[in-house]
């Protein structure tokens, strides 16, 4: 899995079509979203992922949290991003582990918001610019 992560005055998306011939089912509140002073996780799901979801679902939120508690703040974006890899992981792998990872930083208290997955979305976000605003991370399972 390839993340980059951005410390954000805000993300706000807005859904324009599809991307995948089934993309995820939303309801229609789900087609705009927002969050302010946010930790924005751009993530792309990777083939080798596919040996161990559960071990990179960990690695992923260890790194987030690891990440948030830097930068102070408990708004995470989890944001499906095909564009960080060449060797992207199969849709149907990829939604299942961005959803437990929303699913877990939910249970550990963190105010969490997803971007609709399989979808074109605008979006505008705005990067604060400290040192540690903009990271990335990668995870292999089994490394
Ligand atoms: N492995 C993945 N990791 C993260 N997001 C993914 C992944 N596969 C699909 N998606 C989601 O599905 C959308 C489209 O994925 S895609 O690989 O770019 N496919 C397409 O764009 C197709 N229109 C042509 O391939 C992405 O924007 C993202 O929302």
């Amino acid at each position: 899995m390839r993340m980059l992560l951005i410390h954000s005055d805000y993300l706000e998306y807005e859904v324009k079509g599809k991307a995948l011939k089934k993309p995820e089912e939303i309801k229609e509140d789900q087609k705009i979203g927002k969050l302010d002073e946010v930790l924005a996780v751009f993530m792309s799901v990777e083939k080798v992922d596919e040996q161990n979801p559960d071990e990179v679902v960990d690695k992923a939120i260890k790194e987030i949290e690891d990440v948030a508690s830097q930068v102070k703040t408990k708004n995470i974006f989890v944001y499906p991003f095909a564009h960080l890899s060449s060797e992207l992981g199969s849709p149907e792998i990829a939604l299942k582990i961005l959803k437990k990872i929303e699913e877990k930083l939910k249970e550990k208290e963190y105010n969490v918001k997803r971007a609709p997955f399989g979808y074109y979305k605008a979006f505008k976000l705005s990067c604060k610019g400290h040192p540690l605003a903009e990271l990335s991370r990668t995870i292999v399972p089994g490394e």
